[in-house]
């Protein structure tokens, strides 16, 4: 593998024929070139090559324009059962995000909705909850949602990333500690399924019955 001075210098060159990703798709490369592969050392454990590396899930959407866009949402709240889903949105925007705020009068910490900037062409990363737990939280999957909009209609596709069959493998997921303690139980992808289609989109966290509140258990990492 190249060294990263390597790698950044490839990069830079990439950077400066400005060709961009539409220009390594215009010239017919269907696979991810070595230069973005970049393994972050807390997760570069085999989850990312093994179970994340897959895309599984394919969700096309579509939303029609709303007359009365504030009596009804598009897609209520919720986080995804990935590692990372890759979302590519039409101009109309709707997309949201939670984030942690603090309130402007008493300073206390309060959870916002934020637009996703509809940007034409530019693609959506977000972490989804399978990467929170085996991150051991580090990493926080993104509750999101789409409010209805007048305009439209919008049309997105979400691309799941996850291990193939996720909802029968019986491949085990546990944190990954560097430091501290396991904040989840281990599971399996299939448990992390099922939990997740039998309680639906509820903006609930998947991963609330999985966190270990009470003497929680030391792994080695
Ligand atoms: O329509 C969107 O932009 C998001 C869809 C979504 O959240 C999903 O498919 O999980
Ligand atoms: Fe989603």
């Amino acid at each position: 593998m190249a060294s990263d001075s390597d790698r950044l210098h490839a990069l830079k060159a990439f950077d400066d024929t400005k060709a961009g990703v539409k220009g390594l798709v215009d010239a017919g490369i269907t696979t991810i070139p070595s230069i973005f592969h970049h393994p972050l050392p807390l997760l570069h454990r085999g989850h990312l090559e093994e179970d994340a590396a897959c895309l599984e899930g394919f969700a096309g959407h579509y939303y029609p324009s709303y007359p009365e866009p504030h009596l009804t949402l598009g897609t209520t709240a919720h986080s995804d059962p990935c590692f990372l889903i890759v979302v590519l949105q039409n101009a109309v925007g709707g997309l949201q995000v939670l984030v942690d705020g603090l309130q402007e009068d008493d300073k206390k910490s309060v959870s916002v909705w934020v637009d996703v900037p509809a940007v034409p062409g530019a693609l959506v990363v977000n972490i989804g909850d399978f990467r929170q737990l085996v991150s051991n939280g580090k990493f926080r999957s993104v509750e999101h949602r789409v409010v209805a909009k007048s305009a439209g209609p919008r049309v997105s596709v979400a691309c799941c990333f996850r291990r193939q069959g996720a909802a029968t493998s019986t491949r085990v997921l546990r944190p990954i500690v560097a430091d501290g303690e396991a904040q989840y139980r281990s599971t399996t992808m299939a448990e992390l399924v099922r939990r997740y289609r039998a309680k639906r989109l509820d903006g609930s966290s998947l991963l609330q019955n999985l966190r270990l509140l009470i003497h929680p258990i030391k792994t080695t990492s």
